[in-house]
């Protein structure tokens, strides 16, 4: 399997790369972004960093890619949805420079109360021994807020907290005790933070975070506000903040990321009451070291199938799955693949519904039951890509809870096809699969290897005639089932151990009392 590693990492991922016997491993770390389009062609996964953006354009050259890992937190310059229609998985690197962003969050902050870059320029560089010009504040007693509280935000405002900063955390989406318990107020009013004396964020880039900050907001700030980004560029407008930097509205800025990176001119460089650094966040020895060695180990484990280590576009975390949740999903696509194998008309909708503790996992049921549906429609059919393939095909899907007083979790599919309608039910009996019912006949069979599914009229002797053309064709009986219905029809799940080809089941299709028969093997 090859992976292509796109952006520089540290030694340590390129040598359990190297050491994998099942990678060939290509190093484009160096290489123009306009060549690594040819180099990624044939690559089954990659690494990369911010420099490479996996858009439309890279995933349509990278025609084999089954995996991304994105060595570092931010995915913002990953098209999410593009990749998952191509079934491509993407995994992130989430807390290994978290660290390190945070410290470099405090060097900004330190640096804007005490002008840190300019008093070192002026003395080195102009040779100026100017003590009265860089006179600073004290960040002990002043007031900072902190706009999301996650890995990076909460641990600045821990560092803040030693600093005797008062700490004012806004993050919608976390628990309040998460900031109380670190001694930090917790606000869910945004202009509560607006006026502190420094403002620091710490969000992904969203719709909802792009443009947080603007005129609007600026103008509700304190005058001499200091504003520090190290998370993405654009969450400040930086028009806006210029503009606020230059009227001395905003007193200090240290910002770390930009709209557009790289770049080497910029309104904010030629003004002096900024501290730029060129993303350099996650640039620690440790940090690095730490990616590398994550982002190496993730894409080998993605490309072996064991694992998908921080995936962000699979349907369910198997990691944080309980195991009997798993032993559904997995049924559940079996019930899919035997369903594809005896539908030979095009499905129009799939219906999953479900009963008892299963039925909170719908969503993961039905990705496993397209999963296993499409199996035999569509090529490179994934957990990733099923949904959308199934939309692309104009399969409607729909999940519901139903009520059965047989089981204690019960998952049952339908599907409806140009003729008629399939159903097929299934569940764990002492922990093995069992399909109970099938095309509407109550029965129970193990959905495991060859199954013949004969529905014939319930007159005496068809049972012997089907074991004579079988035993005809040396086709061995493993597993007999019969199901009835009220309408005088018997369905027959057949278990074989040799091989049965069209021939034979068109024998089958030939005797008096047969109405169907399919074939399914798993
Ligand atoms: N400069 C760098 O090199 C560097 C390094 C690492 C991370 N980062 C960036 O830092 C940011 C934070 O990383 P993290 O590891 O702390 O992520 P995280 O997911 O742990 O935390 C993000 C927090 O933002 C909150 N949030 C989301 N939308 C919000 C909103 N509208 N308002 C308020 N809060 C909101 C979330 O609830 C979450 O708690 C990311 O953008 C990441 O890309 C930059
Ligand atoms: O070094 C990088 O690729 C970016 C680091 C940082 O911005 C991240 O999102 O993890």
């Amino acid at each position: 399997m090859k992976v292509v590693v796109c952006d520089p990492i540290h030694p340590a991922g390129f040598e359990i790369l190297k050491n994998a016997k099942d990678i060939e491993l290509v190093d484009a770390s160096r290489t123009p972004k306009d060549e690594l389009l040819k180099v990624i062609e044939d690559a089954d996964g990659v690494i990369t960093r911010s420099p490479t953006p996996v858009d439309e354009k890279f995933l349509s050259h990278a025609k084999k890619l089954k995996a991304v890992v994105r060595a570092g937190v931010g995915v913002d310059n990953v098209d999410m949805e593009a990749a998952s229609k191509k079934g491509v998985i993407i995994m992130n690197v989430p807390t290994a420079n978290t660290l390190a962003a945070v410290e470099l969050t405090m060097a900004h902050l330190l640096t804007a109360a005490r002008s840190f870059t300019n008093a070192v320029w002026n003395l080195k560089k102009e040779h100026e021994w100017n003590r009265e010009k860089w006179l600073g504040i004290e960040l002990a007693g002043k007031k900072l807020g902190i706009i999301g509280f996650g890995n990076i935000g909460s641990r600045v405002g821990i560092r803040a907290k030693a600093l005797e900063m008062d700490v004012i955390a806004y993050d919608p989406y976390i628990d309040p005790s998460k900031a109380t318990d670190l001694g930090c107020k917790y606000t869910t009013d945004f202009e509560e933070i607006l006026k502190c004396d420094f403002i620091t964020i710490h969000t992904p880039k969203t719709k909802e975070t792009i443009n947080m900050i603007t005129k609007k907001e600026i103008e509700k700030m304190k005058d001499g506000v200091v504003l520090i980004n190290c998370a993405r560029g654009g969450l400040y407008n930086e028009e806006d903040v210029a503009e606020a930097l230059k009227s001395g509205k905003i007193a200090w800025l240290g910002i770390d990321v930009f709209n557009k990176e790289p770049l080497t001119e910029h309104p904010f460089f030629e003004l002096e009451n900024t501290s730029v650094t060129p993303h350099i966040g996650a640039n620690t020895k440790e940090s690095q070291e730490r990616i590398a060695i994550q982002a190496a180990e993730g894409i080998i484990e993605a490309l072996r199938g064991s694992s998908y280590p921080n995936a962000l576009n699979l349907p369910i975390n198997t990691a944080n799955t309980p195991e009997w949740v798993i032993k559904y999903l997995e049924l559940s696509q079996k019930m899919g693949y035997i369903l594809s194998q005896v539908i030979n008309k095009s499905i129009k909708k799939v219906k999953v519904n479900l009963s008892g503790d299963i039925s909170k996992e719908d969503k993961s049921v039905l990705t496993f039951t397209l999963v296993g549906l499409l199996q035999n429609i569509t090529e490179n059919v994934n957990y990733v890509n099923a949904e959308f393939l199934a939309t692309e095909k104009g399969i409607v899907t729909e999940t519901k809870e139903i009520k059965n007083d047989t089981y204690k979790n019960l998952v049952n599919i339908k599907v409806i096809t140009d003729d008629g309608e399939y159903s097929i039910s299934g569940t764990m009996l002492e922990e093995h699969p069992r399909i109970v019912e099938f095309k509407d006949f109550d029965l129970e069979f193990e959905p495991k290897g060859k199954m013949i599914f004969f529905k014939n009229t319930d007159v005496p002797g068809v049972i012997g005639e089907v074991g004579m053309t079988l035993a005809k064709n040396n086709i061995n009986i493993a597993d007999f089932r019969l199901g009835r219905n009220k309408e005088g029809q018997a369905m027959a799940v057949i278990i074989v151990d040799n091989e049965v080809n069209e021939d034979v089941l068109n024998e089958l299709r030939n005797l008096k009392a047969a109405l169907s028969v399919g074939y399914a093997e798993i």
